[in-house]
């Protein structure tokens, strides 16, 4: 049980480093937390919360796996590599998508209730 809690605070502090570090992860858990809002103002039904939840969960994955790759490529390569710029760049391309398609999942179910 101590284990299990311990895991806990660990996972809490990679959360709390991510957020205070990286700008990009601060807006997406604000426009994750515009959703929510704009989710209860249109009364979304289970299945949107579902979608929405899904989007904002993927976008906030990707970003913590993302930090956790350019920490490590800062790490094992401080100074220039073209390997290390290919890592990076790879990393942050999958956030791109994932955000994109947030957005895409984002508008299909927003804009059919906002107009
Ligand atoms: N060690 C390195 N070697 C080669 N290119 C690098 C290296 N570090 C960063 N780069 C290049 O610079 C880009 C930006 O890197 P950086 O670490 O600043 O990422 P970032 O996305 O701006 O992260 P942060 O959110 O920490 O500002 C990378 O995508 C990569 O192209």
């Amino acid at each position: 049980m101590k284990k299990l809690i311990s895991s806990f605070a660990y996972a809490i502090k990679g959360l709390n480093y991510t957020f205070r570090s990286q700008l990009n992860f601060k807006i997406h858990c604000f426009g994750g937390l515009l959703a929510i809002i704009l989710g209860f103002l249109v009364d979304l039904n289970s299945y949107e919360w579902l979608w929405i939840i899904l989007s904002i969960a993927m976008v906030i994955i990707l970003e913590l796996v993302n930090t956790a790759i350019e920490i490590l490529v800062d790490l094992v390569s401080p100074e220039y590599h073209p390997k290390a710029e290919t890592i990076k760049d790879v990393a942050a391309a999958s956030v791109l998508i994932g955000a994109l398609m947030a957005l895409i999942i984002g508008l299909f179910i927003f804009v059919p209730k906002l107009i």
